[in-house]
């Protein structure tokens, strides 16, 4: 088990390791590299004909992922293409007047280009209310490689996500292979299982990655938005496909500075939040019992708790818990203090606030913002 240190420095417990030469990307998920569009709609035909997105972006996106962006705005980086849910939440967080909104091809990529400094913010799927958590981001937290010390989460932002089949064929009958994301798939298992059953899945980096795909492809259909749809000329051929109608993505906006000081003010429905990722020893038997017990003891309300293979031994774990606090508090700082007596490693990824309220108004004109930011991402 790699050791990992920890400092104090002032009031904060940062982290205290070797450091960086260059971001090794771990593996991500499957990519399909090719990239067809078909004919957009008259409305998006304009945003479409000015975002046509070369071939090679997709072919080597660690390279892609590492380079500055050219934009004098300060620029966000959210698994692309266009149209993503990704895209969806990082409209609902950051103003395009202000922002330069930046496609990446992966999640890894997206976490390389806030390590490399490429961008000032990135934002990534973390789990969602109905499939749960997004396992490839938890698996760029693990960081098993240590290419991710100064990546931290800095806040969250909420999207209400409603799937769609699209496709450019008549009906679902002359569809033979549907393409997706691994998360939407998840979501809509129910569907499937009684609309779509013998039909081919073929995982892809992203929803919108699928529609692009499809937009070349009459047999195919794809999982991903109605605005998706628009985006790449692609029919609805069934809408609302989500196996819950409150079917809720929740996503981390990433930073290379934690935030170390609690707000001093917080509006309604808005909590400080904070996230980490510990190990205990497994021979020890009660271990993950005795770090549990600290958020209790301390008053500390878990929000979230997950688990990844560490990848180092057969069974062993690395836990990530994201419970209602600021590291930058006393109590905080005193659970932390007792909660590194029973692990063998501890990371805080980061503290921030939670905005829930912003689900209702970040949906309102996702698909008018979605449209208007076509040229710049
Ligand atoms: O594929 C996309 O459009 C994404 O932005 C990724 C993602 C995810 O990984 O959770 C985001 C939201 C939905 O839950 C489905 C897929």
């Amino acid at each position: 088990m790699p050791e990992i240190m920890w400092k104090r420095d002032r009031n904060l417990v940062t982290y205290c390791g070797t450091p960086l030469s260059s971001p090794t990307p771990p593996p991500s998920a499957t990519t399909v590299g090719i990239s067809h569009l078909g004919t957009p709609s008259l409305i998006v035909r304009n945003m479409v004909a000015s975002s046509v997105t070369p071939v090679s972006q997709y072919q080597s996106s660690s390279i892609q992922a590492n380079m500055p962006s050219t934009s004098p705005l300060p620029s966000v980086a959210y698994l692309g293409p266009r149209s993503s849910y990704s895209h969806q939440a990082a409209l609902g967080r950051f103003d395009p007047a202000k922002y330069a909104l930046e496609p990446r091809t992966t999640i890894a990529d997206v976490f390389i280009a806030v390590q490399a400094g490429a961008v000032a913010y990135g934002v990534v799927p973390f789990e969602n209310s109905t499939n749960g958590s997004v396992v490839f981001t938890l698996d760029l937290f693990c960081d098993r490689a240590r290419s991710f010390r100064d990546t931290f989460v800095h806040g969250v932002t909420y999207l209400d996500v409603h799937h769609c089949l699209l496709s450019s064929a008549a009906s679902l009958s002359s569809v033979a292979r549907i393409y997706s994301h691994p998360q939407a798939f998840g979501q809509c298992e129910n569907w499937l299982g009684a609309n779509a059953r013998g039909i081919e899945r073929i995982d892809v980096s992203s929803t919108s990655k699928a529609a692009q795909i499809v937009a070349g492809d009459a047999g195919a259909a794809a999982i991903a938005s109605k605005i998706a749809a628009d985006v790449h000329g692609l029919k609805v051929l069934a809408a609302n496909i989500e196996d819950s109608a409150d079917n809720t993505t929740r996503f981390f906006v990433l930073a290379a500075q934690p935030e170390l000081k609690a707000p001093v003010s917080k509006g309604p429905g808005e909590t400080d939040k904070t996230f980490l990722s510990f190990t205990v020893d497994h021979k020890i038997p009660g271990a993950l019992c005795d770090s549990l017990k600290v958020f209790k003891d301390f008053g500390l309300n878990l929000t979230s708790i997950s688990s990844r293979p560490s990848r180092l031994l057969p069974w062993d774990y690395i836990f990530f818990v994201e419970f209602e606090g600021h590291s930058d508090t006393q109590d905080v700082q005193s659970a932390l203090d007792e909660l590194r007596k029973c692990c063998l490693s501890l990371r805080v990824l980061g503290s921030y606030k939670d905005h829930q309220r912003e689900r209702e108004e970040g949906s309102r004109d996702r698909e008018s913002k979605v449209a208007e930011n076509g040229k710049a991402s």
